[in-house]
């Protein structure tokens, strides 16, 4: 019999408030509750203002729920720590380090060994096809291979748990594929029950469809849907195609308020 896969996140009733600068309070997250199991790649859509960056925050630890419990790999977060990576929409290299420094950063103060922390960094900088500027300083890069060292990185730290808060937001239609391949051979290298978990904010309905096993919906800070995606990887353009994909993709539309084929059919029922 399968193993029972590892609850990795668990959420149980969590609420984020925050008081405005008019001293209105907003509910950014309200009574939110999930388990993640171990080595699941979610994705987390909604609309602008819908409390999915402030639900990442938590996770990460650099935000403090209202109420609620926040648990990973069995334990209460206090804060942030090693055993989850974040990489923001806006870059997170240090501009003053070289390609490589960067990548060693989090290992170097987990106390690596030099020659240790040098082998996973470039690891991860080949894995990533940067290898051939491992010296060079982040203003010398493309913000696309900006990119690959942000996700070079997080995976050479070792975090259980990795949190992408729209990587891909800024970057090209191409790039942005290019990425998302990036990411995902990555994330499948570690190989069956010792994938990484990830929890991956995005806007774009096609990006979600590309990466995820389960894409939960937000809207006003509640949770609304929660869609296990099936379909095999890699998905080729022809497998998106797929009935079961297209009516997910409706789905998430539909959440939008984007589903356009929805309201010409409602315009012609009426
Ligand atoms: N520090 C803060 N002070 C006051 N309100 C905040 C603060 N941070 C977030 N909010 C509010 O909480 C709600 C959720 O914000 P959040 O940034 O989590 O949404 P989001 O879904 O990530 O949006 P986007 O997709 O535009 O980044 C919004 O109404 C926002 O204005």
């Amino acid at each position: 019999m399968a193993e029972p896969q590892r609850r990795m996140i668990e959420l149980v009733h969590v609420n984020r408030r925050f008081r405005r600068a008019d001293g209105q309070e907003v509910s950014a997250v309200s009574d939110v509750s999930f388990v993640i199991p171990e080595g699941e790649f979610v994705c987390l859509v909604g609309p602008s203002g819908c409390g999915k960056s402030t639900l990442l925050q938590m996770l990460a630890g650099l935000l403090d729920p209202s109420d609620g419990d926040i648990v990973v790999a069995g334990r209460q977060i206090a804060g942030p720590g090693p055993d989850r990576g974040v990489v923001f929409q806006k870059d997170s290299v240090f501009p003053w380090m070289r390609v490589i420094d960067n990548v060693e950063y989090g290992l170097k103060c987990r106390g690596l060994g030099a020659r240790e922390r040098r082998e996973i960094a470039s690891l991860y900088l080949r894995h990533v096809g940067l290898s051939h500027v491992e010296q060079a300083w982040p203003r010398e890069l493309s913000g696309g291979m900006l990119k690959r060292v942000a996700i070079a990185t997080v995976f050479a730290n070792g975090g259980r748990v990795l949190m992408l808060d729209e990587p891909f937001g800024a970057l090209d239609y191409v790039t942005r594929h290019q990425l998302q391949d990036v990411l995902l051979d990555l994330w499948n290298a570690d190989g069956a029950g010792t994938r990484r978990t990830v929890l991956f904010v995005t806007h774009d309905v096609d990006e979600a469809l590309a990466l995820a096993d389960r894409i939960m919906v937000f809207h006003s800070g509640r949770q609304v849907d929660d869609i296990a995606v099936t379909q095999d990887r890699p998905r080729t353009t022809d497998s998106l195609l797929l009935p079961d994909m297209v009516a997910i993709k409706h789905k998430l539309l539909r959440h939008l308020g984007l589903d356009r084929t929805a309201a010409r059919d409602r315009g012609a029922a009426a």
